[in-house]
């Protein structure tokens, strides 16, 4: 997978190269190209932002800059195997299920706006030749898009195959059965009187996992009822509906 992102603050995007995206990097399991949106200014300024039609507070970002930039790179845009991504506080939810949709691209484009965002006639410009997603990594405002690449990367690259030391990790994520994670534990076995759950040093795998099954229900049901509502009829066993 390719990854390109367009910004006007590059450094911002340091931490892509650092740990495992850096790993991922260094394997050659994807490659990231960062770019400074004022590349593609032509005035001494490098001005990137002009004042909003119909007034209101802040200002917009240009759309002739950020044609060129992403003209230059995502190329031609026909048959593109890219998806542009466009991070904004107006955007459909990011979650776990779009992460993993997003690992069949073989190229993600990322639009990092600031100021008050980037000029609608951008994004639909672009969703007339290619996947476009507008995106929101949750329900409060940031200041710009770089923070949300930054959280959707590492959720995307995380998911393929060969970044993660255990594949095993990724398939039991939280989220990947529904539910919240239980609590986890290691040594030592009782740290400040408080001692690990008697089960999890029994051996006995299937009380392990029906103790863990357990607890990720109790949570799941104090954290976050939406999700036990949201899961299919068969997602619960009678087991299950007895927590
Ligand atoms: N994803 C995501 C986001 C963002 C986000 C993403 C991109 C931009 C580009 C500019 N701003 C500031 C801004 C403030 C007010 C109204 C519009 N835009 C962004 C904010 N905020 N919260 C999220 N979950």
């Amino acid at each position: 997978m390719r990854i390109d992102v367009v910004t006007i603050f590059p450094s911002y995007l340091a931490p892509l190269r650092e740990a495992l995206l850096g790993r991922a990097i260094d394997r050659g399991l994807i490659e990231v190209a960062v770019h400074d949106l004022r590349d593609w200014t032509h005035d001494v300024h490098q001005a990137v932002d002009d004042s909003p039609y119909g007034g209101g507070p802040g200002m917009v970002m240009k759309p002739q800059v950020w044609g060129e930039a992403l003209d230059s790179v995502i190329g031609p845009v026909i048959d593109s195997p890219a998806r542009l991504v466009v991070p904004t506080p107006a955007g459909r939810p990011f979650t776990q299920q779009l992460a993993h949709e997003w690992t069949s691209a073989e190229r993600l484009v990322f639009a990092c706006g600031r100021y008050e965002g980037i000029d609608q006639r951008v994004v639909d410009h672009y969703a007339q030749r290619m996947p476009v997603d507008e995106v929101s990594i949750g329900d409060y405002v940031l200041v710009g898009g770089e923070v949300a690449v930054l959280v959707m990367v590492e959720a995307v690259v995380r998911l393929l195959p060969g970044v993660l030391g255990n594949p095993r990790s990724a398939a039991e994520d939280s989220f990947s059965d529904g539910l919240l994670e239980g609590p986890a534990y290691t040594r030592p076995e009782v740290w400040r009187d408080l001692p690990v759950p008697p089960v999890l040093r029994s051996g006995d795998h299937a009380a392990v996992d029906r103790w863990r099954r357990d607890r990720a229900l109790e949570r799941t049901a104090r954290l976050r009822p939406d999700l036990l509502a949201a899961l299919p009829p068969d997602a619960l066993d009678e087991a299950d509906r007895a927590v």
